[in-house]
């Protein structure tokens, strides 16, 4: 069916790519063919109504973590993460683009002339228009992850759901990367991924949507389709829920 006859489930999403999804089959950077994909799909869901707004990792560049690992300092290397982050967006944007699509990216950290700062009214100004809105350099803060920015930001501006594109098919009962027999949920609440320690996603980011009752989707990004049929309503993935 085309995506153009499919009805959307929601009215507003917010979008989170992990860093890693976009380096493809490479060790490091940024892969064109992957970046011009994720537009063709997102581009999908912009042509059947849905407000866009995207929330994209670092991990692909730099990530604090392992930085101060290697012996730096850890606020310098969130510092570099979240500017990891801003590259990112102004990748995807020029993908975006270059497919017809409006795309505004925003930053955490002022940066003029590279991204606009972060306001929340005129971000909600954008989606309502149907400009697809990147919100870049994380929270703005140190010791904090893109999946807790994620959260926030899909709080903030509103949105009718969190969707994690990651690189496996959903939540299992333990990192299905390390465990072949690893179990994959449907559905599960909050305290379920709090109580069992399910690692997808970063307990703070959990207890923000926690608090707030925002539903998350976790699904696999590199599915063709998979997101389409997430916003349709088809059960892809693991909803986190109340
Ligand atoms: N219980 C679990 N269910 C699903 N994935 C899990 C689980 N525990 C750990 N993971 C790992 O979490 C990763 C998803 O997080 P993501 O943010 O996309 O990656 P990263 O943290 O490497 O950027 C998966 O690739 C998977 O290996
Ligand atoms: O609010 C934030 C968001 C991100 N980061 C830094 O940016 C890096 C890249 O983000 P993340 O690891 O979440 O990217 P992903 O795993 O999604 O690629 C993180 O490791 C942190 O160092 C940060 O300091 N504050």
């Amino acid at each position: 069916m085309p995506a153009t006859d499919r009805q959307p489930k929601y009215k507003r999403i917010l979008l989170k790519l992990s860093g890693e999804a976009l380096m493809g089959d490479e060790e490091f950077g940024i892969d064109p063919k992957v970046l011009d994909r994720m537009a063709l799909e997102i581009g999908q869901l912009v042509g059947i109504g849905v407000q866009v707004g995207l929330v994209i990792g670092g991990g692909n560049l730099f990530r604090g973590a392992a930085l101060s690992a290697a012996g730096m300092d850890r606020v310098t290397g969130d510092h570099m993460g979240m500017l990891a982050t801003v590259m990112n967006a102004l990748a995807m944007r020029d993908a975006l683009e270059r497919s017809n699509i409006n795309t505004r990216v925003m930053s955490a950290i002022p940066m003029s002339g590279v991204a606009e700062r972060y306001d929340r009214r005129r971000a909600m100004r954008y989606l309502n228009t149907g400009d697809v809105v990147i919100f870049s350099a994380g929270t703005g803060n140190p010791f904090f992850t893109t999946d807790s920015a994620a959260c926030l930001r899909g709080i903030e501006v509103d949105v009718d759901v969190v969707l994690k594109a990651t690189k496996v098919d959903g939540i299992y009962d333990s990192d299905p990367v390390k465990n072949p027999d690893a179990v994959k949920f449907d559905q599960l609440t909050y305290d379920d991924v709090l109580d069992r320690k399910l690692g997808v996603m970063d307990l703070t980011a959990i207890c923000l949507v926690r608090d707030h009752d925002m539903p998350i989707r976790v699904f696999n990004m590199n599915k063709p389709g998979a997101l389409l049929n997430v916003v349709v309503g088809q059960n892809e993935g693991t909803l986190v829920s109340p």
